[in-house]
């Protein structure tokens, strides 16, 4: 599959965040999303995921036959969307019910993390980290080409943040996509870079934002 986005603007607040923004990813690229605080990457990836209109432009995809965008993604944002009552393995079943297309078990996806022995605990019981590793755990019980993270290494340790590197490796091999927004390396060191700011980016670089208000 393919994700174009041309010519995209961000209002927010009755503030434009950024406009003119244009790119396409396609099958095993990375993008990581950077810019300072407040420069609309969670906003960009907000948009991505079909919760947030557009001020302007378009989002399309190509090649994914009836399936619309939202279907095709994976979204791990700043909210887990996790639910604190439930076990981690019983929130993994949920979503691997609900999104469809299943791949691995909770119980493999949270070996995958590191968390076995998390499984039957209720997530409220978890750390920060853990927790982040549970919602990350959702990315491989069902399987989705893209995956939209948004500083997907919030509260993790330098061991966790090796093991998310190693998985988003693993998904572009595959010829997933990766969209990440991000303060840090994240070990996407050789996807590309959509700096969203008002920083100037050189001419062919078809990713800058060419607005700011
Ligand atoms: N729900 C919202 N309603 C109104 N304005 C919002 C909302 N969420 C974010 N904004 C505004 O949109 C702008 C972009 O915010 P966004 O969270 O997209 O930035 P960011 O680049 O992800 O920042 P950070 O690096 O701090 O996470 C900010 O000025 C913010 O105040």
């Amino acid at each position: 599959m393919r994700l174009i986005v041309e010519n995209l603007a961000c209002r927010r607040s009755g503030r434009r965040i950024f406009a003119g923004l244009s790119f396409a990813v396609g099958p095993g690229e990375g993008l990581m999303v950077t810019g300072r605080n407040g420069a609309g990457k969670s906003s960009l990836l907000t948009m991505l995921s079909g919760r947030l209109k557009p001020d302007a432009g378009a989002i399309r995809v190509e090649g994914t036959g009836e399936a619309t965008l939202p279907e095709c993604l994976h979204v791990v944002g700043h909210r887990d969307g996790l639910k604190s009552a439930l076990t981690a393995a019983e929130n993994l079943e949920f979503a691997r019910n609900l999104l469809g297309h299943p791949a691995a078990s909770p119980v493999q996806a949270l070996e995958a993390l590191g968390l076995p022995h998390v499984a039957r605990l209720p997530v409220g019981y978890l750390s920060a980290g853990q927790r982040r590793r549970v919602a990350l755990a959702r990315l491989l019980v069902c399987r989705r080409p893209v995956w939209l993270l948004d500083e997907p290494t919030a509260a993790l340790d330098l061991a966790s943040q090796g093991v998310l590197a190693g998985l988003m490796r693993h998904h572009r091999a595959e010829g997933g996509i990766v969209i990440a927004a991000t303060h840090q390396a994240l070990g996407l060191e050789d996807a590309r870079e959509l700096r969203i700011g008002p920083v100037a980016a050189p001419a062919e670089d078809a990713f800058a934002a060419e607005e700011w208000l």
